[in-house]
């Protein structure tokens, strides 16, 4: 498969046309770049032709993110007209009599979504994508799109998957390009629980973090997903499959915070959420005894992914202070890579990994780098 790493700037090209789906967090933060490029021949080499939420779709020659923006902040209607709205349309919006590059921009969180992402590659259109569920869940939807991109010769943009945009992917991909086996990497992948460790004193309720965390933007759309450790366990997968280990996803051993609380008190998970918590009391006092003992030791909680000898594993680890992967702020995502020329020391890449901003600009990043590359 190819991904988006080829760049080959050729000016006087004509505009992609892009297929935005997703007007949410990073939806929006991905209009606002866009808007922020009209003018500018960033601007001028993507043309937005299509955005599209659950609500419905707009579609036009050329759209004016800022105008889509609007619409999105009135509450003005969007049309609701099944054609337009429904994902077998999308790949029309995106003809054209000229041999642009079709690009369609994932910023949902939809499973039927992921699942058309082999047959628009298959079509040769290209897709950008913030949604783990396409590489991140079942191996045969994994080598699907493998195969269609292939099939297709389009490429699939995954930087924003893992860390928000961060090089993570493509440095795995650039060592062994050149060469290198990739032996183990271990890293801190969740932002919204590196954010929440990194703020969490015992003292405010885990939970109301969590909604800050939520609110800030960092969390999926439901919270659940990144304290199961479902979010990790895609990144971890997207990760290894990177790497050369085509794991399955229930080959990955995670540690969900809310059974990790649930195994204390003798409550299992579905317990926990029929009172409706996302953080349920269970979980609220093991944390504040798990930081409290770290603390008192000058040490961390991490929620760490690990790969290494073929398999995988997800756990909240309590780390000491002077330990790689305890450092850290806001919401930095911490990848360490052990290679054939990173033996002994690990490269380790750290950043932002959670975030509105920080993942439309992966993405576009990714959208950019199909732009000026030749269309084949
Ligand atoms: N928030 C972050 O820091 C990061 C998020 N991501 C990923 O970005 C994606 C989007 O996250 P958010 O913007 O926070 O979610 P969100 O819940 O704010 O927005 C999701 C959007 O998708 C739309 N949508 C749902 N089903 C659709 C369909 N069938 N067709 C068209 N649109 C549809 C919804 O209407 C909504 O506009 C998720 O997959 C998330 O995992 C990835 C990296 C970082
Ligand atoms: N919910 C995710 C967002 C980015 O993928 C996280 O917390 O890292």
């Amino acid at each position: 498969m190819q991904h988006d790493q080829g760049v080959n700037p050729t000016p006087s090209k004509p505009s992609a046309r892009v297929a935005l789906l997703g007007t949410g967090n990073v939806g929006k933060a991905v209009l606002d770049r866009l808007a922020a490029w009209t003018g500018t021949p960033r601007g001028a080499s993507l043309a937005l032709v299509h955005a599209g939420n659950s609500r419905g779709a707009l579609r036009a020659g050329r759209l004016c993110p800022a105008d889509v923006r609007r619409r999105l902040l009135d509450g003005s209607p969007w049309h609701a007209d099944p054609v337009l709205a429904n994902l077998s349309g999308v790949a029309d919006a995106l003809a054209g009599n000229d041999p642009a590059h079709r690009i369609i921009i994932d910023a949902t969180a939809s499973s039927e979504v992921a699942d058309n992402h082999p047959r628009w590659l298959a079509q040769g259109i290209h897709v950008v994508t913030a949604c783990k569920l396409g590489l991140g869940t079942t191996l045969e939807r994994w080598q699907a799109i493998h195969d269609a991109a292939a099939h297709g010769n389009a490429r699939y943009g995954d930087s924003a998957t893992v860390g928000a945009g961060l090089p993570l992917l493509r440095n795995i991909r650039d060592l062994q390009a050149g060469g290198d086996t990739i032996h183990a990497i271990a890293g801190v992948l969740s932002g919204s629980l590196a954010w929440l460790f990194n703020h969490y004193d015992g003292k405010k309720p885990f939970s109301e973090m969590v909604d800050e965390a939520r609110q800030a933007g960092y969390t999926e759309p439901d919270p659940r997903e990144d304290l199961t450790g479902d979010d990790v366990r895609r990144k971890i997968l997207i990760l290894a499959r990177a790497a050369g280990v085509p794991l399955a996803s229930d080959e990955v051993e995670v540690e969900s915070l809310l059974d990790l609380a649930g195994r204390e008190t003798g409550q299992d998970r579905h317990g926990a959420r029929r009172d409706d918590s996302v953080v349920p009391p269970p979980l609220e006092a093991l944390l504040q005894r798990r930081h409290r003992d770290a603390a008192a030791r000058g040490a961390q909680l991490r929620y760490i992914a690990r790969l290494q000898n073929g398999g995988a594993t997800v756990r909240l680890e309590t780390l000491d202070a002077t330990h790689p992967l305890a450092s850290g702020a806001g919401t930095d995502n911490k990848l360490a890579i052990w290679s054939d020329r990173y033996r002994d020391q690990p490269l380790v890449i750290q950043g932002p990994g959670a975030g509105a901003e920080v993942t439309a600009a992966g993405l576009l990043d990714d959208a950019l780098r199909i732009a000026r590359s030749t269309p084949d």
